[in-house]
C-alpha cells in the first residue's frame, strides 16, 4: 500500500525576479515500510516537496496538485484538519535539533511526553523510552534518558530528536538533511540509526539529502531532482549502480568512490527556465533538437526524463 502519493505537485513563489518554479509536476509514491530518498543539487526543490507534505510552505507559495497520505488528500486541507496528522501520523525530523528540544527537561522525559500524548500507559514509559533510544544507536540509553540536552553532543541531540519523532510511532517520517553539519563520528551514528530503521523494515520514510553515500546505504527508492523536476525515479540500487539520466550519471561520477569527477556548469535559474530540456546546456550527450520538453517515461522499471534514454 502507498502511504504517500505525490501527484502533479507544483509549487511556485512569486518574486521580484519573476515566478520561481520550485517544484514542477512532481509525481512519486512511497510504499508502507519503504525508505524513499530525494537527491539533487542545492536549490533543486527537495525541501519544498517535504514542506508541501508537512504543510510547512510559506504563505506566498502557489501550490497545486495532490498529496495523498494513506489514501486521503492532504495537500490543501485546513490547518485544523492537518494538525490531527502532524506528529502522530506524519512526523518531521527537524534540521535544527537544538531548537526543537526543551533545555530544562531531561531527554527521557521529552520522549515520554510524546508517549503520554499518544496514550501509552505510564508504567511502560521507561521501558519504551529505553528501547527507542537503543534503536538510535545510543550505547547507554539510560544515561541519555537521565541527561539534559546540553549534556549531549550535537550528533546525539540530532538522534534524540529522531527518537522524539519516532516515539509517536508515526506512519510516515520525513527527514530533511539528517546528516547536515554533523562531524564524521556523528554522521556515522546517524547512518547507523537509519540502517537500524531499515532493518526493522516497518518505518516509512521520506528523506531529503545531499548525502549520496547515506542515500545509497538506506534508500529503497530514489528520486533525482533537477531544476524542480524529477528526472529519474526508481529502485535505489538501480539508480545508484546504473544511472540512466545524464544528470544522475554526473552526480554518481562526482562521488569519491567513483573518482570525484565534478559536473561542469550550473542549473538554469528557476525563474527563467528554458522551453526544452533543462539539462541541455550541461549535457555531455545533448539531443540535436531541443524544442520539446522531455516527459518522464518508463525505462527498465524506472521513470526517466530524457529523450535519449
Ligand atoms: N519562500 C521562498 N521564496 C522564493 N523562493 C523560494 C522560497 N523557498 C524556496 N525557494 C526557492 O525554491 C527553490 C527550491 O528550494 P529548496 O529549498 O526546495 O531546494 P533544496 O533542493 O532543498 O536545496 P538545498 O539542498 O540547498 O536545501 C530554490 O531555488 C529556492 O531559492
Ligand atoms: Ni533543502
Amino acid at each position: 500500500m502507498n502511504i504517500l502519493e505525490v501527484s502533479e505537485l507544483n509549487v511556485a513563489f512569486p518574486t521580484r525576479r519573476g515566478l520561481v518554479r520550485a517544484s514542477q509536476n512532481v509525481n512519486f509514491s512511497v510504499k508502507e515500510g519503504e525508505i524513499c530518498v530525494l537527491i539533487g543539487e542545492t536549490g533543486s526543490g527537495k525541501s519544498v516537496i517535504g514542506q508541501a507534505v508537512l504543510h510547512l510552505l510559506p504563505q506566498n507559495a502557489r501550490v497545486s496538485g495532490s498529496v495523498r497520505y494513506a489514501g486521503e488528500e492532504i495537500l490543501l486541507i485546513s490547518e485544523q484538519k492537518f494538525s490531527r496528522l502532524r506528529g502522530h501520523e506524519i512526523s518531521l525530523i527537524p534540521q535544527n535539533p537544538t531548537g526543537s528540544l526543551d533545555p530544562l527537561m531531561r531527554c527521557g522525559q521529552q520522549v515520554a511526553e510524546v508517549l503520554d500524548v499518544c496514550g501509552v500507559p505510564k508504567e511502560e514509559h521507561s521501558s519504551r523510552t529505553t528501547s527507542i533510544l537503543s534503536a538510535l544507536s545510543f550505547s547507554d540509553p539510560e544515561l541519555v534518558a537521565a541527561s539534559y540536552p546540553h549534556e549531549l553532543s550535537g550528533g546525539m541531540r540530532q538522534r534524540l530528536t529522531t527518537g522524539i519523532a519516532l516515539a509517536a510511532s508515526p506512519r510516515l517520517l520525513v527527514a530533511d538533511e539528517p546528516t547536515k553539519g554533523l562531524d564524521y563520528a556523528a554522521r556515522k551514528r546517524t547512518i547507523e540509526m537509519f540502517l537500524n530503521l531499515k532493518r526493522r523494515g516497518t518505518d516509512s520514510v521520506l528523506m531529503i539529502t545531499h548525502d549520496l553515500e547515506l542515500a545509497e546505504m538506506i534508500a529503497d527508492q530514489a528520486g533525482v531532482l533537477y531544476s524542480g523536476e524529477l528526472v529519474e525515479f526508481g529502485p535505489a540500487a538501480d539508480v545508484f549502480s546504473s544511472p540512466l539520466h545524464p544528470y544522475t550519471k554526473g552526480l554518481m561520477a562526482a562521488l569519491p568512490k567513483n573518482g570525484m569527477t565534478p559536473m561542469p556548469g550550473m542549473c538554469p535559474g528557476l525563474a527563467q527556465l528554458p522551453d526544452g530540456c533543462y539539462f541541455h546546456d550541461r549535457c555531455p550527450t545533448p539531443c540535436e533538437e531541443n524544442h520539446v520538453h522531455p516527459l518522464m517515461h518508463e525505462v527498465c522499471g524506472r521513470q526517466v526524463r530524457c529523450s535519449r534514454c
